[in-house]
């Protein structure tokens, strides 16, 4: 039988499949961080069990932790996420990366960059944005709590099937156009339930020509409409990406690797519950106005007037979203003034996001009265940022430059908004409060955040001279 990408994958892994039952998947990689694994080791605790394969489990420390220092956590509840963490690793014999650590980062910044994530893989961790890693072809996705302990003490996890999806991207990307305008454009036009039940492949010519970094901004926000799970076809471009990572096989099973890695294809004529295009061509750099991922539009336009929007539950989200981020129907996006821009996250955080964001705002200022954070994704983009000398970049424009963590991608750090403020950030959920209470969050791109910056409303680099 034809057979899809995710499905392979998927067939792969099962070691035990009966009539009526979902299957059981064997997992290759646990990722963990501190905020949804203390329950999981409690309970394997409780119940006098070990971790299967602390092997195949790999910790880091992310959401709690500051990004001023490597050593101070001076919020109680923080400090305790965070040392509970390092206990369980401890007792349970998982490998951390603490704070300070040079692999410590956002956990699937983390996973890539050390090799530790790929093609054909299963991938899991108690965290939405596992489907990141879903760009290297790995079937990757979130799991609840009480998951994260079943997959701590058996090295599998239970299943039932998924339909399947294709987002086709065809036509010509237009100059400054990035993979998160894409996705944030494809959010709008689906809706955020577009994508339930559904494990999506994202496919074509544009996804193709796209870098891994690209391409990890476009898997990371699969969830953000939907979909369990987001892959991408692993190709030269993959390869390339992974050849000499620290946890990349090596020699000649690098070489057995690459071979297998070729045959995860989706089969000709494999069928897929439903297929949707997105024709890339009139694709602008985009901006969310609303506080929700699939309240976006392009820059170039307005705020929406509610009452343009046919169905009522939409008008009705509309309206409440416009009041939350004090927004007017009608109001140029261009002319939305902020106060804080926060480069970073697991969508925006590798290196390759913070040249794009560094090239728009060498030799210029950050505007007066505007905060500017650069956020590196992890410890090791910190230091591949430094070598070519981005920090000095963003310093000299007067921005921070950080060490590395989920920050202000959500208010679980000093990193927040104070009630009020309006953030363009580079992060993936614009919900109410998600970066501080009452804090306003516009979604963007690397680029269109330095240039926000620099101009001190919503811009694009096309806006400076
Ligand atoms: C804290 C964690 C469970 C959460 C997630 O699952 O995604 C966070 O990473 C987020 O981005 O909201
Ligand atoms: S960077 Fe943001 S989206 Fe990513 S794991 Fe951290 S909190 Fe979640």
């Amino acid at each position: 039988m034809n057979r899809t990408l995710a499905q392979k994958v998927w067939d792969a892994h099962v070691v035990h499949r009966a009539a009526g039952e979902p299957d059981l998947l064997y997992i290759d990689l646990h990722l963990l961080h501190e905020v949804t694994s203390p329950q999981a080791f409690d309970g394997l605790r409780m119940a006098g069990r070990g971790v299967r394969r602390p092997d195949l489990t790999i910790a880091t420390e992310d959401h709690n932790t500051p990004t001023d220092n490597l050593i101070k956590i001076l919020d109680p509840v923080s400090r305790t996420q965070i040392e509970t963490l390092r206990r369980n690793c401890a007792d349970f014999g998982v490998k951390l990366h603490p704070l300070g650590d040079p692999v410590q980062g956002v956990v699937h910044v983390m996973g890539p960059q050390q090799g530790l994530t790929q093609p054909g893989m299963t991938i899991v961790c108690g965290d939405s944005h596992t489907s990141t890693h879903g760009a290297f072809g790995a079937l990757a996705f979130g799991i609840g709590t009480s998951e994260v302990e079943h997959v701590l003490a058996t090295q599998t996890l239970s299943q039932g099937t998924p339909k399947q999806m294709a987002v086709n991207f065809v036509g010509d990307l237009q100059p400054g156009v990035t993979a998160k305008d894409l996705i944030l454009a494809l959010i709008t036009q689906v809706g955020t339930g577009g994508g339930r039940g559904h494990v999506v492949e994202y496919r074509g010519p544009v996804i193709e020509a796209l870098s891994m970094e690209g391409r990890m901004t476009i898997s990371n926000m699969s969830i953000e409409w939907g979909a369990k799970a987001g892959l991408i076809a692993p190709d030269e471009t993959t390869f390339a990406w992974l050849k000499g990572r620290p946890y990349a096989p090596q020699g000649d099973l690098w070489d057995a690797a690459v071979e297998h890695w070729r045959t995860l294809r989706t089969d000709e004529g494999a069928r897929f519950d439903t297929e949707i295009t997105l024709d890339v061509s009139s694709v602008t750099p985009f901006v969310t106005w609303g506080t929700n991922p699939g309240q976006g539009a392009p820059l170039s336009g307005d705020v929406p007037d509610p009452a343009s929007f046919d169905d009522l539950g939409e008008r009705g989200a509309a309206e409440r979203a416009l009041e939350y981020m004090g927004l007017t129907a009608g109001q140029r996006l261009r002319d939305v003034a902020v106060d804080v821009v926060f480069v970073g996250s697991c969508t925006n955080g590798r290196l390759e996001d913070l040249r794009a964001a560094a090239s728009v705002i060498k030799g210029r200022k950050v505007a007066e009265g505007v905060r500017m954070l650069v956020v590196p994704g992890s410890a090791a983009v910190r230091a591949a940022a430094e070598a070519e000398g981005l920090d000095e970049i963003f310093v000299e424009a007067g921005a921070e430059w950080r060490f590395a963590g989920c920050s202000m991608c959500l208010g679980m750090n000093p990193d927040t908004l104070k009630p009020g403020q309006r953030s363009a950030s580079t992060s993936n959920r614009n919900f109410e409060g998600r970066q501080g209470r009452g804090g306003r969050t516009h979604l963007v791109s690397p680029p269109v955040a330095a240039a926000t910056a620099v101009v001190g409303r919503l811009a694009a680099p096309s806006d400076l001279n």
